[in-house]
């Protein structure tokens, strides 16, 4: 069973007016169980239209979206929660933060559930698990349970927001340039999170980035997105030994045009 299936999705901003924009044109996208996808194009390819058309912030012009075979193209935000966690950019974004690192995670237990009261206080239990998930970080986050998230750096906001987003493993996992606020070294270890999160509940992963290095190493597919289409797929072997001159060369081949994006062109 695909854990995502997009089926001729069109997305149209100001449709019938001056101003129309067909943002994504016909798209088809499956995924199957564990797949870690990296999507990248350039400005205004699309991609943030896509992962706002799967997470269901954006209604959808015309096209199919299920997730773990459940058609959730006319779902709310809210109901799909069940089944989709996402991290933004923001590390603010993903946190209460005049609530503590326990009493975060203490939420992120209940997401999706119709538990939606949340009364002060932790579990026992759940503390010994909150720690030991901490711990699994590398990040000594551990001892700062009852330490407040605004008080945290934007790298370990990012890693809690990460273990909130993963702690009940969802259907999908949305990850929406999680990165790109952080400096390198912290964007770096942020990734590497990641993929030890993703690997170790085997979850479906879409994750759009603007380094390409990051797409590359990481996930076992990569999409390019162009003008709202898919330019570049590539997947498993064929996406291994691959280094960014090869993607531009794939990226120009199939789209006739040099990439566009001022983010990797200037990083
Ligand atoms: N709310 C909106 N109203 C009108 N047009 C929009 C809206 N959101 C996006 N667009 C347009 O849709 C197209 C795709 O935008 P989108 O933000 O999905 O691209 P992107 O690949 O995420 O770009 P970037 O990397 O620059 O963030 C662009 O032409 C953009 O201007």
């Amino acid at each position: 069973m695909p854990a995502l299936e997009v089926k001729d999705l069109h997305q149209y901003f100001a449709q019938g007016t001056v101003n129309e924009n067909h943002a994504l044109k016909g798209i088809n996208l499956t995924l199957e169980e564990g797949d870690f996808v990296a999507i990248i194009g350039g400005n205004g390819a699309g991609k943030s239209t896509l992962l706002n058309s799967v997470a269901g912030s954006l209604p959808v012009t015309h096209g199919q979206v299920k997730i773990a075979n459940k058609d959730v193209t006319y779902q709310s935000v809210a109901k799909r929660a069940k089944l989709i966690s996402r991290v933004f950019q923001d590390p603010l974004s993903g946190t209460a933060p005049m609530l503590t690192v326990e009493e975060n995670l203490s939420l992120a237990m209940q997401r999706g559930t119709w538990r939606n009261f949340w009364s002060a206080g932790v579990r026992h239990s759940d503390r010994k698990l909150f720690q030991e998930k901490l711990a699994s970080l590398n990040l000594g986050l551990e001892t700062r349970l009852s330490t407040s998230i605004g008080l945290l750096s934007g790298g370990q906001r990012q890693a809690i927001t990460l273990l909130m987003a993963t702690l009940k493993a969802p259907e999908l996992l949305l990850l929406d340039e999680h990165t790109a606020a952080l400096d390198p070294a912290t964007s770096a270890t942020v990734m590497g999170l990641t993929e030890q999160l993703v690997a170790a509940q085997h979850i479906t992963t879409l994750m759009i980035t603007h380094d390409m290095q990051d797409a590359l190493r990481y996930g076992n597919r990569l999409i390019m997105l162009d003008h709202g289409q898919i330019a570049v797929d590539i997947k498993g072997d064929q996406k291994k030994g691959l280094t960014v001159p090869d993607l531009l060369r794939m990226f120009k081949e199939q789209s006739g045009k040099e990439l566009n994006d001022d983010a990797v062109l200037l990083s």
